[in-house]
């Protein structure tokens, strides 16, 4: 068997990562030193759930949804389309070609944000259709390489919630300037954190 490629599709998490605004930011540090021990160096992080390359539970936006540890992980390793949304104010179904054969995921590629080290000022608006589009099409997951799949001061927050009721799932803030349009192999599992409405993800394609 040929050499897997793997390309990572994931942010940086440390002190410059952008927080959603008036949100905590990163923090990783040691807590007990080699020296301090006599063994060994240990590391405590802070961090929002919502940070970086991450995924949403349904509980973030709906106070019955699923939490982090009861949801599906094989909508989270798949077979994913890279799709490009690049130049576009509002990405809607009629810019998403047919979905190649065995794909469940699709990661649109707008690269709207260049600087992750700053907290973009605008993003592309996603149109709560594809939510439909992907239930037709039987795509679970989509992902975008933004904050968020709504805008930023979005209280009624459509996209999610067009999602949630059709049952589709979120991956925010993957980095694919890199990556060619095309299918691969997605694996992005959250951290098992009982209770949690989202969670960081390290997120890479590979085939
Ligand atoms: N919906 C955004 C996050 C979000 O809205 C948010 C994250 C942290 C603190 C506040 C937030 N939103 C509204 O006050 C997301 O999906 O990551
Ligand atoms: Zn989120
Ligand atoms: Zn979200």
């Amino acid at each position: 068997m040929a050499k897997k490629e793997i390309f990572d599709i994931s942010m940086e998490l440390n002190a410059e990562t952008p927080e959603w605004p008036g949100d905590r930011p990163f923090e990783y540090s040691l807590s007990v030193t080699k020296e301090q021990s006599g063994s060994v160096n240990v590391g405590e992080i802070k961090s929002s759930t919502h940070m970086g390359t991450h995924i949403d539970a349904p509980f973030h936006y709906d106070d019955d949804g699923l939490k982090i540890e009861e949801m599906p992980l094989d909508v989270y390793l798949t077979s994913a389309q890279v799709v490009d949304v690049q130049e576009l104010g509002e990405v809607g179904v009629e810019n998403l070609p047919e979905p190649e054969e065995g794909v469940t995921a699709i990661l649109l590629k707008s690269c709207s944000w260049s600087d992750r080290q700053q907290f973009p000022e605008t993003w592309p608006v996603f149109s709560g259709a594809i939510a439909e589009w992907m239930k037709a099409k039987g795509i679970r997951l989509l992902g975008v390489d933004v904050p968020s799949v709504d805008q930023q001061h979005s209280k009624e927050l459509p996209m999610h919630q067009s999602m949630n009721k059709h049952g589709r799932y979120i991956l925010e803030g993957v980095v694919l300037d890199h990556i060619e349009p095309g299918v691969y192999q997605l694996a992005a599992l959250p951290l098992k954190i009982t209770g949690a409405e989202g969670s960081p993800v390290r997120a890479v394609l590979y085939r």
